[in-house]
């Protein structure tokens, strides 16, 4: 069985004018242990594609399903969502003040899980994740994303999905802003992570550099609301060279 499935998906985004058509029916079949990038020009869609996955109340599925595990997961609520297993690393994480990353963690596990992790090897389990990602200790106490630097917020999401340990993983340009310690730090937890083998995971990103770390399982193009082209790691390195203007032209003219 496939691990998530996303079927001719439709977007609508609401705006001060009114609904604006952002997916256009998006087909992405991520088979357990597979890694899927995800690249594609500013503005085409690929947020808008993580959001709507993960249930953003912005955005409006109009139109086509998205299925974890068997289980269509179209009409649940974010929470819902969570539950059955789906997680997204956002492209901007908000900060909470006054939530501990501690009692973040544990409270979003818990939630999750339906019961609370046993104390003590989960401190433990949180403090090696933590020193994995170089993160200091100290880092528990504070408040969620509050006065974290970008790459402290982006190890932050990793720890997260390291954790929760979720079924699938959106990871929506988790590599901007690393330097490359952090890059390759934030790597080997992603591919820790898949590596369990029946773990689907959508990985959007604008530079190859993060796939030279993660080997991706397919590439894919996204261009105006739609994957308009497939391939393995050497699709990114095309387009390293050749940029977006060929998919843009054609998409145009389809
Ligand atoms: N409130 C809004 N009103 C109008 N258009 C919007 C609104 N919110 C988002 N959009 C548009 O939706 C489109 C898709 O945006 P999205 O963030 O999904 O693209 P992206 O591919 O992730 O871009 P990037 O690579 O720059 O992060 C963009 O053209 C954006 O301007």
């Amino acid at each position: 069985m496939s691990t998530l499935v996303i079927s001719d998906l439709h977007v609508d985004i609401q705006t001060e004018d009114g609904p604006k058509q952002i997916l256009k029916g998006v087909n992405l079949t991520i088979n357990p242990g597979e890694i899927h990038a995800l690249m594609g020009p500013n503005g085409s869609g690929k947020s808008t594609l993580a959001y709507a996955i993960a249930g953003h109340p912005k955005y409006e599925i109009t139109q086509g399903t998205v299925t974890l595990d068997g289980e269509d997961i179209t009409e649940m609520s974010v929470d819902e969502r969570a539950r059955a297993g789906l997680f997204l690393a956002m492209q901007y994480p908000v900060e909470v003040p006054g939530v501990s990353v501690a009692n973040f963690l544990r409270t979003a596990k818990t939630a999750i899980d339906g019961e609370a992790p046993k104390v003590r090897t989960w401190v433990k389990e949180v403090e090696q994740t933590l020193a994995d990602l170089q993160l200091d200790k100290s880092f528990s106490s504070r408040s969620v994303n509050e006065g974290f630097s970008g790459g402290e917020k982006k190890r932050h999401e990793i720890a997260q999905l390291q954790l929760l340990n979720p079924k699938a993983a959106i990871l929506d340009e988790t590599d901007s802003g690393l330097d490359i310690d952090a890059l390759r730090i934030v790597s080997e937890g992603v591919n820790k992570y898949s590596a369990q083998g029946d773990r689907a995971v959508v990985l959007i990103t604008h530079y190859t550099r993060i796939l030279r770390y993660i080997e991706p399982t397919f590439v894919h193009v996204f261009v105006d609301g739609r994957i308009v082209a497939e391939g393995g790691k050497e699709l990114a390195e095309n387009l390293e060279a050749e940029g977006y203007e060929k998919y843009i032209k054609e998409a145009a003219n389809a």
